[in-house]
């Protein structure tokens, strides 16, 4: 199987009920890592590049790397995602690649200019079959929404974005953020607003910044001379509620960053005579397919991966032709 697209991948995940992990990739070892999970699980699963991956791994190693997890994976259904694209120009890269899905992340510019550069997106990415997630509102907890300093999503601005967008799948801010330090205190979420934009834009949900940051995973960090304290992330239940309420996409990148360095200090610390990079990266990669999987299993889509009769490219382009 096979390549699918973000929007085949979420409309099943509806039908289904159940939530789509997509974790971001850099490296050999991740894409291995997480692929292992999805078979393990039998998921289908989203990877997905930011910019700073594409960067990373200088456009090529990525795409033949990409090409290498279908060719060794041909019973799970696949999506190469591009992850945050800031202009046209980024998401023709991420299609020229073979990316099947991208991301335009226009949430920091007006409404009106979100708007334009989205709409031109869907109007390349379609015209293409690709897909395309895009954003409104900005990602930061509740508190510093209180204090102005972010804005959690709309649901009325939402159904106008995404009507005059045409976009896939809608990324929302309801109080999560990036990286590993995502809530001073408890983790509080405005959960109540997905059921409100989802009923009003009718299209799936992403929920950006839901790595859980579990902490035994920081406290092997931190027995290993790593430096990680008051680290906190999104707990697995409130992300189980969420794709109740409509989310489908679910993005951690920051779980898999904890999995890799606790594995390789806790190398380099017990066994200080190593140097084979394979006797460091090959333990970072099984702890990666742990992560995953358990985030696949807790997701609900363990087991789904036989569901997909996948449509090609071409296909979609005819059916947003006809729309
Ligand atoms: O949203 C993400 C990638 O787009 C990743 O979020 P985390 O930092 O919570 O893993
Ligand atoms: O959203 C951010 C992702 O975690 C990717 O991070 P990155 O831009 O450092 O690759
Ligand atoms: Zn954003
Ligand atoms: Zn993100």
């Amino acid at each position: 199987m096979p390549l699918i697209t973000l929007y085949q991948c979420l409309r099943e995940a509806e039908k289904g009920g159940y939530g789509v992990g997509a974790f971001n990739v850099n490296n050999m070892e991740q894409i291995q890592g997480i692929m292992q999970a999805a078979r393990q699980t039998r998921s289908p699963v989203i990877l997905q590049a930011s910019r700073g991956a594409l960067k990373y791994t200088n456009l090529t190693y990525l795409k033949h790397l990409l090409q290498a997890a279908l060719e060794e994976n041909p019973d799970i259904p696949v999506v190469f995602h591009l992850d945050h694209g800031d202009s046209l120009e980024t998401v023709k890269t991420a299609i020229s690649l073979g990316f099947s899905s991208v991301m335009i992340d226009g949430s920091h510019l007006e409404f009106e200019q979100n708007v334009a550069l989205t709409r031109s997106v869907v109007e390349y990415a379609h015209e293409r079959g690709v897909s395309v997630e895009a954003e409104l509102g900005t990602l930061g907890g509740i508190e510093e929404d209180v204090a102005g300093k972010v804005k959690l999503t709309d649901p009325v601005q939402a159904e106008e974005f995404v009507r005059r967008t045409g976009c896939d799948a809608l990324a929302v801010a309801i109080g999560t953020s990036h990286g590993a330090y995502k809530f001073k205190a408890e983790p509080k979420l405005a959960l109540d607003l997905v059921p409100e934009i989802y009923r009003r834009v009718r299209v799936p949900l992403v929920m950006h910044g839901s790595s859980s940051v579990p902490q035994e995973l920081v406290e092997e960090v931190n027995r290993y001379g790593g430096r990680m304290a008051g680290s906190r992330g999104v707990p697995i239940e409130s992300i189980q509620q969420a794709i109740k309420l409509g989310v489908r996409k679910i993005n951690v990148d920051t779980d898999i960053r904890l999995a890799v360095t606790a594995a390789v200090r806790k190398v380099f610390v017990e066994s200080p005579e190593k140097f084979d990079p394979r006797e460091y990266l090959g333990p970072a990669r099984e702890a990666i397919a742990r992560v995953v999987a358990s985030r696949m299993e807790a997701f609900g889509a363990a087991g789904h991966a036989g569901d997909y009769a996948p449509v090609p490219l071409e296909e979609m382009r005819a059916h947003y032709r006809q729309k």
